[in-house]
């Protein structure tokens, strides 16, 4: 680094440092510049990601369930991003949780540390998570679905030790368990009933992806944001991709999730009521060999009111190895991606939000045939 760069960076630390003073916001969670939210400048709404109604699926309507995966498959290819109604999940599922989770969020911070994640134990509650090594101005609750989680026992290296971590739930408040695994069951329902309609949009059976699926490492998050002093400063989740296969979220009325497009705006997804926002990670843009995108998106937070979502990160066995289907490969598709080893690589991306490794975190985009430098025995 030349002595202008040190200048620079020790200006933006003394920018930050007066920001602190002035805002009340602690320095850890002030973005750079470039990377801070617009505030007051939300798209209208002939930019919104497509709405998909899912009736035609439980009405078992031939051709319209082919539109339906149709609009999926354009979904995916152009925003990576949508929203489905007519879904069948019972909203006053999600009304009792996010009562009881808020309870859970508001209690003193010790005792929401009783059930802490910690470097070695991904699940249970934080208030420290870091994107691109900044802090997001949240407080997360993750659980498993299946309630045991089954990882590799270190993301370097060849070892095929296995590590089994168990779900973490408070004792206060007492239906906090209970609400959760009813909202899980559902919604894992919902989200292997998408996987197969997105496989079917690949010109793929409905099945394809179920072996990939058994034994998962599925898990939900509760997310919340609470008010903030300076929400031009900070973001509740920085810039980034989610890197499972498919996450479905549903959210209450505040809005704050923010995608981008492929022009580069950044649109703000105005909730629709009862929706769940649907959107790829980045296994799904290496199985479909690029065809399909996994998108960039942030949350925003409020001056005003506390925000609660709840995704459900639809992840495979931790033993899967994720390549390019061969299906649709041809000499003018070749395969774009070495092979990720997804247990592997979800314990290196979680190690990198707990803590500053210095290095910009773990990406699909490093496994890229065309990105040379990187070893792959490391993480494969
Ligand atoms: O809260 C939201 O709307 C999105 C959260 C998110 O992107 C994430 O947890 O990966
Ligand atoms: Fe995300």
């Amino acid at each position: 680094m030349c002595e202008r760069e040190r200048e620079r960076e020790r200006e933006r630390e003394r920018e930050r440092e007066r920001e602190r003073e002035n805002m009340g916001v602690d320095s850890a969670f002030v973005l750079d510049p470039e990377w801070r939210p617009k505030l007051g400048n939300t798209s209208n709404s002939s930019d919104q990601i497509p709405v998909i109604d899912l009736e035609p699926i439980w009405i078992h309507h031939p051709t319209r369930i082919q539109q339906v995966v149709e609009q999926i498959g354009e979904a995916c290819e152009n925003w990576g991003f949508f929203q489905i109604i007519n879904h069948g999940i019972p909203l006053l599922l999600f009304d009792e949780l996010k009562e009881l989770a808020v309870e859970f969020f508001r209690l003193p911070v010790s005792e929401k540390r009783l059930v802490g994640r910690s470097l070695l134990n991904p699940l249970g509650f934080s208030d420290i998570e870091l994107t691109k090594n900044v802090r997001d101005w949240k407080e997360i609750f993750d659980f498993v679905i299946r309630g045991v989680l089954e990882v590799p026992a270190e993301f370097e290296g060849n070892s095929e030790a296995v590590h089994q971590f168990q779900n973490k739930w408070p004792l206060n408040p007492s239906g906090l368990r209970d609400a959760c695994e009813k909202w899980a069951a559902a919604v894992r329902i919902l989200a292997l009933k998408l996987l197969e309609l997105i496989s079917c949009s690949l010109g793929l059976s409905p099945t394809h992806f179920h072996d990939f699926f058994v034994g998962d490492t599925s898990y939900m998050r509760l997310n919340y944001y609470s008010k903030c002093e300076a929400p031009d400063l900070v973001l509740g989740v920085g810039r980034h991709k989610d890197s499972g296969g498919l996450t479905v979220l549903m959210q209450d009325e505040v809005e704050g999730l923010e995608v981008k497009r492929k022009d580069g705006e950044w649109i703000r997804i105005s909730p629709c009521a009862g929706a769940f926002v649907v959107n790829l990670g980045g296994l799904f843009q290496v199985w479909s060999n690029d065809k399909f995108l996994s998108v960039e998106h942030r949350v925003v937070v409020n001056k005003h009111k506390d925000r609660f979502s709840i995704p459900l990160f639809l992840n495979p066995n931790h033993n899967t190895s994720v390549a390019p289907i061969e299906e649709l490969l041809d000499a003018e598709h070749p395969p774009m991606y070495h092979p990720i080893n997804w247990g592997k690589f979800y314990r290196r991306r979680k190690a990198g939000n707990f803590q500053n490794l210095g290095v910009e975190n773990l990406q699909i985009s490093h496994y890229l045939i065309s990105q040379s430098t990187f070893v792959t025995s490391d993480y494969t």
